[in-house]
């Protein structure tokens, strides 16, 4: 394989994108390739990147979310001082090869890529691509897809699976009472928050509230004992102590119930785009490997009746089958394909 050579890695915004780009990154500097990170001045990575010591270029997003008329004024001028920007990282990294794993800074980097001529990856952590992801595959050297059918055919993506930065233990305790664990996502989620405090059976929870929701959730549970924290660091360590994990349908958190051999229930984020995050779940549930529920019918009745029909039998035939549509090797099978060329 050609090492040494310079990737600029384009990933920015929650921890889907930007998790799955660091265990590149890190499989990357194995084989002493240089690794530059472009990102946007908000967003995870600017805490995330700097942290495992990568350099780390930002630019300016364009903010459309409010879409009042003084912000559609100025996005055609932030969308230029933005891809300013993005030339003015090509022209400084000068790098090799460009890879685009989702975010603001990966779509207008796509494109300078193609411009540049700098051969582009692109890689989908979701079953259903994202616009940017979509528009980029025409553009694209090689388009790279998480999980199979995710791409149209005639894009001739490749099935990869998502990168998971941490070693996986498989080792689920032993305990009398089940061990719930609950994520909401790198941001934590209400509803599910909402509902989960009110469950008034025998297990043990450990729970994720999200930064913002900490202090609630706290409340919500009163004298009730569960583990609470904002954010999890360790999630390995956390699927190893869980016997079945509710959570959001993130792209990254399906990948890492897979590789931990994990059983699930699956609540999917309601107003995803495309509503990718169903489609997510839905390789878990169609496989017998996770239980999903829309939020809309997830109440406190339903959930309680499903945990406690998780007996051992189900949990490990849950955990097999979770386990069977892993792939292991995301960031080998990633590396050989960018440094092949
Ligand atoms: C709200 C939203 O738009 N979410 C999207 C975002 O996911 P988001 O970043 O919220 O969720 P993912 O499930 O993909 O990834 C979360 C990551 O954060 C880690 N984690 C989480 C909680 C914690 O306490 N500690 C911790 O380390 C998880 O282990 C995982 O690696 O990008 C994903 C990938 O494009 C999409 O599939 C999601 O739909």
């Amino acid at each position: 394989m050609n090492n040494h050579k310079k990737i600029l890695i384009m990933a920015g915004g929650t921890g889907g994108h930007i998790f799955p780009a660091l265990a590149i990154a890190k499989e990357l500097k194995k084989h002493q390739c240089q690794v530059e990170w472009l990102g946007s001045k908000k967003g995870m990575e600017n805490t995330i990147v700097p942290k495992n010591k990568l350099p780390l270029h930002t630019v300016n997003a364009v903010g459309l979310r409010g879409k009042n008329i003084i912000s559609l004024i100025k996005a055609p001028f932030q969308l230029a001082l933005a891809t300013a920007q993005v030339i003015q990282v090509f022209i400084k990294t000068k790098p090799d090869i460009a890879l685009g794993m989702g975010g603001f800074a990966s779509g207008i980097g796509g494109v300078i890529a193609w411009i540049f001529r700098v051969p582009l990856f692109i890689h989908e952590q979701n079953a259903v691509p994202g616009t940017t992801n979509k528009l980029l595959s025409k553009l694209a050297t090689q388009t790279l897809q998480a999980f199979d059918g995710a791409f149209d055919v005639s894009v001739q993506a490749l099935s990869v699976g998502n990168p998971v930065a941490f070693k996986v233990s498989n080792s689920h305790t032993n305990n009398k009472k089940l061990n719930l664990l609950i994520v909401g996502g790198s941001l934590g989620s209400k509803p599910i928050n909402e509902v989960v405090t009110q469950l008034n059976i025998p297990i043990n929870i450990w729970h994720q509230t999200g930064q913002l929701h900490f202090d609630q959730v706290q409340s919500q549970y009163g004298k009730k004992s569960a583990k609470v924290a904002a954010f999890i660091d360790d999630m390995a360590k956390a699927y190893a102590w869980a016997d079945v994990v509710l959570c959001r349908a993130g792209a990254m958190t399906i990948s890492e119930l897979m590789l931990s051999a994990t059983p699930s229930i699956l609540i999917p984020l309601p107003h995803a785009i495309d509503n990718h995050q169903f489609y997510n779940a839905k390789i878990l549930a169609d496989n017998n490997a996770g239980i999903l529920i829309e939020q809309k019918h997830l109440t406190i009745q339903t959930l309680e009746k499903i945990l406690l029909s998780l007996d051992k039998e189900k949990l490990e035939s849950m955990s097999n089958h979770t386990l069977a549509l892993a792939k292991p090797n995301a960031a080998r099978d990633i590396v050989e394909r960018l440094l092949d060329i």
